[in-house]
């Protein structure tokens, strides 16, 4: 088997505005860690024969400041994850034409936490092998430990086991369920989708085939790229293969894990103050407790607040509750509308 890591690192990360913006996405951020989450997805995806990270034409040269070592792959226009996984599953198997070996795709996410290396490492291995044996489309789950309504949910089916791997059918695949249906998702025993997958081309380009990427399989294969982006909507491929597809399984991803999708998720990855707040950057608090503060420098101070997320970079400043964090993603479209984003 030759395993390919695909890095995607072309997305916006709208919610964490304002230390990312228009020109600096989250994947570029050093959010938990002295290098950027890119850099390090980079570094986790070590366990690959190959890695190439893929992007949308606006982040091409920035790539080799985080991956300087990696193939990079710009896809003709962004048009979120389904656009771009097809693309690129069709040029790496382009790439590797020759290659005697089942050719395998991981592609992760370039903007998560990961706590646990080593298991990251094991587990992507064996979803590779369930992909190369099994001929399914694998997708890692993690198991919920709240009704988050910002991530697919995957209800698992039989059990069956590739090569001393075991894995579960998908019987059913939702993305990004409202709150009250996440709930019961969680309560009857779903896996949140951790959007890393592992397929063969052939069968992900199959998969595209029978989807509303049906067009940009087709002019890929007649070798026009360019007119295919044209042909087909912005879709993650969660709505655009996932929730339709036949033959996906799902494997157990047992590490520590968080998609750093909203800034309540800093409570998630780093340690606590004495008073309940995570920081990054400097603070001062009187009778304050349970906040998440952010900033590139800035003295923060509060007095008599909490439960807010408190986040200052450049000349923006951003307050919210915690529990209201997913809304940055509406403040973010009024501030684009005012190319204030
Ligand atoms: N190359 C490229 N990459 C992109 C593009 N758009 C997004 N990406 C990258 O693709 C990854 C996932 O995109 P998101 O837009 O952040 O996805 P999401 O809303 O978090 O949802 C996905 O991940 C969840 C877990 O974090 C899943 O639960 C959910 O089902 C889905 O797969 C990120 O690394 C992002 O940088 C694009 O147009 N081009």
């Amino acid at each position: 088997m030759k395993t390919v890591a695909l890095v995607l690192a072309g997305g916006i990360g709208s919610r964490l505005y304002p230390a990312s913006r228009s020109d600096r996405p989250k994947q570029f951020l050093p959010i938990g860690g002295d290098r950027s989450l890119l850099a390090r997805t980079v570094d986790r995806a070590g366990f690959a024969d190959e890695t190439v990270v893929a992007t949308r034409p606006r982040f091409a040269d920035e790539i080799d400041e985080h991956a300087p070592d990696a193939d990079v792959l710009v896809e003709p226009d962004g048009k979120d994850t389904g656009p771009a996984l097809t693309y690129a599953t069709h040029r790496i198997r382009e790439t590797y034409r020759d290659t005697d070996e089942p050719l395998v795709i991981v592609a992760l996410p370039s903007d998560h936490h990961v706590g646990d290396d080593a298991t990251f490492r094991e587990t992507m291995i064996a979803g590779a092998r369930v992909a190369a044996e099994t001929d399914r489309l694998v997708t890692f789950g993690v198991t919920p430990d709240r009704p988050e309504t910002g991530y697919g949910y995957v209800e698992p089916g039989g059990a069956g086991d590739a090569a001393g791997v075991e894995f579960h059918e998908v019987a059913t695949f939702h993305e990004k369920p409202d709150a009250e249906t996440a709930r019961a998702y969680v309560d009857a025993g779903y896996r949140w989708n951790s959007g890393m997958f592992a397929w063969t081309p052939e069968r992900f380009l199959d998969a595209a085939a029978d989807s509303s990427l049906a067009p940009l399989v087709d002019a890929l294969a007649a070798g026009d790229p360019e007119s295919g982006f044209d042909a087909v909507e912005p879709v993650s491929v969660d709505y655009a293969v996932f929730e339709g597809a036949e033959r996906v399984a799902v494997v157990a991803a047992d590490f520590a894990w968080d998609d750093l999708g909203s800034w309540d998720a800093l409570d998630r990855v780093l340690a606590a103050d004495d008073d309940g707040t995570v920081a990054i950057g400097e603070y001062a608090a009187v009778d304050a407790a349970d906040n998440v503060i952010a900033s590139d420098g800035k003295h923060v101070s509060l007095v008599g607040v909490s439960g807010l997320a408190v986040v200052a970079y450049d000349d923006h400043v951003l307050v919210v509750p915690k529990d209201e964090a997913q809304r940055v993603r509406e403040l973010v479209s009024l501030l684009a509308d005012r190319d204030a984003f």
